[in-house]
């Protein structure tokens, strides 16, 4: 008699059938346990309240990843019409008033059922450093509209304040780190140069640094499991419009009806109010006692002399310490590359002196005979699109951003090649805004964070294989008894 095929009996089959099932539901169960969510996002906005101008961020990551690492992006930005809160010292409703378009658009960016949850932070700089220095209470008066127009709107008010020099710095240099994946990673740093309107900073990690020279120009930070010992500095007035002013005030000593300035171009002619140039606490001091209500300020467009004129606006002789940068403040030495931001890139980019490989002496000459070309031919070329305010500065602030970093700060032509003029980086401004969020929500843990020792895929394949090994060593463990089994019967 034919022998039955053991492999086709009723056992058999219902060992596979089920098996089978057993293993797609096992790799089913894997793979949507394991199946990144749909991405929902979280929000956060913060308020740059500049010297010159507010802007508005929001940040975006995704809603399951809080504590993740280097997931935050920049999703919108908004610059806010008019000048920065502390201009409107004599009228501060209106500081609060000019927010509200840029309010309205991240009402309408950010999703409606994630406002209430969304925290909004703002962070005001030198600006409103210079009106609490001159004036405290117009500069809580200017706080107190902020807030109360802040308020109004449905996201979670975490408040307004004024950040210190240092945080500025610190957390600008968070910020370009944490962009690049260099904190996470823990590489080597990037220092972060910060050029704003009426402050500037520099911040970077230097090994030889001894924390004990200088305490106030160092930051600790312990994240993502690494130490950092942070040294930064910001220096008050010597933004880019406080420097002007304090050029012009230079230059204005005597009280004259006119002056020559050798950082405008030939031909460049304008009429200054003595008031308005000394209405700041950077130049208050120099005040000449016989001025005329007005001078008028010509250019002379002479790199050399215009050098000159902002070199003597740095104090390099006094220092206390091993090392100095300029005005007293300890700098330890350079190192690693670094960022420049803000109007680093904004005038540097315009001069289209941002290739940082070209020889310092190529940068200067360029330079040199872009401020002698006579006003009239620099407007021609450049008016229809660019503000005749900052087309008129270029000239003084390339001199002065050259001046900054030589003179200033002590890079030579051997490490100027290390500065990069940035304005984003992965789509995300570089700037303080983001490494305050990231602070302020921690955002960034002190120690790394666990992962999973498998990706996802590496994890549901090896399930599978796993599960279809078993299945065929269950089936092959029953084969022997089965013929027996099956037999049986026949035998009876
Ligand atoms: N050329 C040019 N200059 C700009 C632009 N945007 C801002 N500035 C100027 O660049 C300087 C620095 O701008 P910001 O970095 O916004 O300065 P801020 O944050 O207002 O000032 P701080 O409070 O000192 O940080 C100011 O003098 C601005 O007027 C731009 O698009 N082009
Ligand atoms: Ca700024």
């Amino acid at each position: 008699m034919k022998e039955k095929n053991p492999w086709y009996t009723p056992l058999t089959i219902i060992i596979t059938v089920i098996g089978v099932i057993a293993i797609v539901a096992l790799v089913t169960v894997a793979v949507l346990q394991n199946r990144p969510l749909l991405q929902k996002y979280k929000y956060g906005i913060v308020l740059d309240a500049g010297s010159s101008h507010t802007a508005l961020y929001i940040y975006q990551w995704p809603a399951e990843k809080d504590n993740n690492t280097g997931r935050v992006e920049q999703k919108h930005s908004c610059k806010v019409t008019g000048k920065g809160i502390s201009s409107y010292a004599a009228q501060p409703e209106k500081a609060g008033m000019s927010l509200t378009e840029c309010m309205q658009e991240a009402e309408m960016v950010v999703p409606a059922k994630r406002h209430s949850e969304t925290p909004l932070y703002l962070g005001a700089t030198a600006g409103m450093r210079l009106l609490n220095i001159e004036n405290r209470s117009a500069s809580d008066q200017v706080f107190q509209a902020v807030e109360k127009a802040l308020q109004s709107f449905p996201f979670s008010y975490q408040g307004a304040r004024i950040l210190s020099g240092q945080e500025e710095g610190a957390f600008g240099w968070v910020t370009v780190n944490y962009l690049d994946d260099r904190l996470k990673q823990g590489l080597e740093t990037t220092g972060a140069l910060d050029l704003g309107g009426a402050s500037t900073q520099i911040s970077f990690v230097s090994h030889d640094y001894d924390i004990s020279e200088s305490p106030s120009n160092s930051m600790t930070f312990r994240l993502y499991g690494n130490d950092y010992n942070l040294y930064t500095h910001s220096f008050l007035c010597y933004g880019k419009d406080q420097v002007l002013r304090m050029a012009l005030a230079k230059q204005t000593q005597l009280g004259p009806s006119t002056i020559l300035d050798p950082c405008f171009h030939p031909g460049y002619t304008t009429t200054r109010n003595y008031s308005s140039l000394y209405d700041s606490p950077c130049v208050s001091g120099r005040r000449p006692r016989e001025a005329p209500t007005n001078f008028s300020h010509k250019g002379e467009g002479n790199f050399t002399k215009c050098q000159e004129v902002v070199k003597s606006l740095f104090n390099t002789t006094a220092c206390k310490y091993s090392k100095c940068s300029f005005n007293g403040v300890f700098q330890p030495p350079l190192q690693g590359p670094f960022g420049a931001f803000s109007a680093y890139y904004y005038v540097m980019n315009f001069l289209n002196l941002t290739d940082t490989s070209i020889h310092l002496e190529t940068v200067k000459n360029n330079l040199a005979s872009y401020c002698a070309t006579p006003w009239n031919q620099i407007k021609q070329m450049h008016l229809s699109n660019v503000k005749e305010k900052y087309l008129a500065e270029y000239c003084f602030s390339g001199t002065y951003i050259l001046t900054l970093l030589t003179e200033g700060y002590n890079f030579t032509k051997e490490t100027y090649s290390n500065i990069k003029f940035i304005k984003k980086i992965k789509g995300s401004d570089a700037g303080w805004t983001l490494g305050y969020m990231l602070n302020l929500t921690n955002m960034i843990p002190a120690e790394a964070p666990d992962s999973p020792p498998l990706p996802h895929a590496g994890y549901v394949s090896i399930v599978t294989v796993i599960a279809v090994l078993l299945f065929i060593l269950l089936i092959l463990s029953l084969r022997p008894v089965w013929p027996r089994c099956s037999k049986q019967p026949q035998i009876v």
